[in-house]
């Protein structure tokens, strides 16, 4: 489903370009769930946006479900993102004039793909139903997180990109939201790419890759 290979990334800085990824290569299956770690400015969130296509790398090769990235034009990168690609990110970037339902519905609207009965089982899991009629600037951060989670999985994505997705939540509130993700890529086959500081959570998924000085390894046992 993702696939990058040698991958190189960096960016310019007053004293000169920094690499920040260096021939990272991962393949990452439908269905299958990666755990992606690595210690604060390692590069995480820069991976993440290149697998989305919201950024281009300096070299190497990423395809999504065998469509290589280098080949499309900013239409083609977008209408990708719009049908296959979910990302769940620090900044929610909940439209602040639409309901939370109507946020919730927005991304698999677009795509042509709302699903009403999914919409509504994902607002009852994740505690969110008595809050559709509400608008973003009305909700804790945590209920924020929580309909950027449901807007993503509405779309049933083929690839869901995480950003410390359960970061604001409470631990019982974090599994269930994490639960619904791995349900989604088990049952739906999307791939979930998760970027995470825990070791709790990094260890329910089916892999994990620790990022460190621009390189991929497995993490230290
Ligand atoms: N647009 C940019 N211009 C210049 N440098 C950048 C840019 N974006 C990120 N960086 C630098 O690239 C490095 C990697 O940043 P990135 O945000 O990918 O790290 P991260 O592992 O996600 O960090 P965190 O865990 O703190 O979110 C950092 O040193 C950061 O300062």
């Amino acid at each position: 489903m993702l696939k990058m290979a040698k991958v190189t990334k960096s960016y310019h800085s007053p004293s000169g370009p920094v690499q920040v990824l260096d021939q990272v290569s991962l393949h990452l299956r439908s269905g299958q769930s990666l755990a992606l770690t690595g210690e604060s400015g390692s590069g995480k969130s820069t991976l993440l946006h290149l697998a989305g296509a919201l950024d281009e790398a300096d070299s190497g090769e990423i395809s999504i479900d065998g469509i290589a990235l280098q080949h499309l034009d900013e239409d083609g990168r977008a209408a990708l993102r719009r049908d296959q690609v979910a990302l769940v990110f620090q900044q929610f970037n909940l439209i602040p004039s639409l309901t939370v339902g109507q946020n919730i519905a927005l991304h698999a609207r677009l795509a042509g793909r709302l699903d009403r009965d999914w919409l509504a089982e994902l607002s009852s899991r994740l505690g969110l139903a008595d809050l559709t009629g509400r608008f973003p600037e009305q909700l804790s951060g945590g209920q924020q997180q929580r309909v950027a989670i449901a807007r993503a999985l509405a779309l049933r994505p083929k690839l869901l990109l995480a950003d410390e997705p359960t970061g604001n939540l409470d631990e019982k509130t974090g599994a269930s939201a994490l639960e619904l993700m791995l349900e989604l890529s088990r049952d739906s086959g999307s791939a979930l790419l998760l970027v995470t500081h825990s070791q709790d959570i990094a260890g329910r998924l089916d892999r994990r890759l620790h990022l460190r000085e621009g390189k991929l390894s497995d993490p230290a046992p």
